[in-house]
């Protein structure tokens, strides 16, 4: 298999359809799904690169593995449910800081999904399989209020860019990494995904551009003297 040239990491937390969103772009169908363990990705080539897509648990007791999986990270979907404020509110307490591992230049979207549950006519689009089995998923849901709204991730953006010291020139602006989507419809599911490769492809080949990370030779540095108590002088 080729070595994947751009990582893009799905998270957020248990239940918000982290996994029913890569089953939507990568299979074309809103299966039934079970509580992600650990993590699993799949390979889209896009353009002349592979780019990798790690789809994450949420669950809590899986929490330590998030740090690995963003380790390189060219983009971060951090992924909230419209319907649910808490879910908002969790990327930035217990998801943001997992991106630390992720590349300097790394980009962030961030992805209210489940539009087709609330009440609001922006995600009535046809379903492009019919409905499928499953607890949120079977049949037409009745509506519930939308509890969080755009101007809620803008803001989430925002203090993403704060933290990683992000000037707001500098990076894409709030209305074009904010999305609202719909695994189950597929709602801006390809908007999201392929805006997405479009902008980590000139990154993978800045990254190219650059050389490989600067290493070093062990093997040419001095042994270091032992002294009599065993340390390293
Ligand atoms: N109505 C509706 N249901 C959805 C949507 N996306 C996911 N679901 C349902 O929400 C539940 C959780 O979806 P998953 O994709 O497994 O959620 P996850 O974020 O991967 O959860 P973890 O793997 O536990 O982190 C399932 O019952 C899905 O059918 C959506 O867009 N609309
Ligand atoms: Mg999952």
């Amino acid at each position: 298999m080729r070595k994947p040239d751009g990582k893009i990491v799905l998270l957020g937390d248990t239940n918000v359809g982290k996994t029913s969103l890569l089953h939507r772009y990568m299979e074309r169908r809103f299966p039934d799904t079970v509580s992600t363990v650990g993590g699993a990705f799949y390979l889209k080539q896009w353009r002349s690169y592979n780019i990798s897509i790690w789809d994450t648990a949420g669950r809590e007791q899986f929490h330590g593995l998030g740090s690995l999986y963003c380790r390189g990270a060219a983009a971060v979907i951090l992924t909230y449910d419209v319907s649910h404020p808490q879910s908002l509110l969790e990327l930035e307490d217990r998801f943001l800081g997992l991106t630390d591992t992720a590349s300097t230049d790394c980009l962030f979207a961030v992805v209210g999904n489940k539009m087709d549950l609330v009440e609001e006519g922006a995600a009535e689009g046809r379903e492009e399989d019919g409905p499928g089995p499953g607890t949120a998923g079977s049949g037409r849901s009745p509506k519930v209020p939308k509890l969080v709204q755009p101007e809620d991730a803008v803001a989430l953006y925002r203090k993403i860019l704060k933290y990683k010291m992000l000037d707001e020139k500098a990076v894409p602006a709030a209305e074009q990494m904010c999305f609202e989507t719909s695994a189950k419809t597929g709602y801006n599911v390809d908007l999201l995904f392929e805006t997405l490769f479009d902008m980590v492809v000139p990154l993978i080949l800045r990254q190219r551009a650059q050389g490989p990370p600067q290493t070093v030779d062990i093997s040419s540095r001095k042994t270091p003297r032992q002294t009599r108590s065993g340390c390293c002088a």
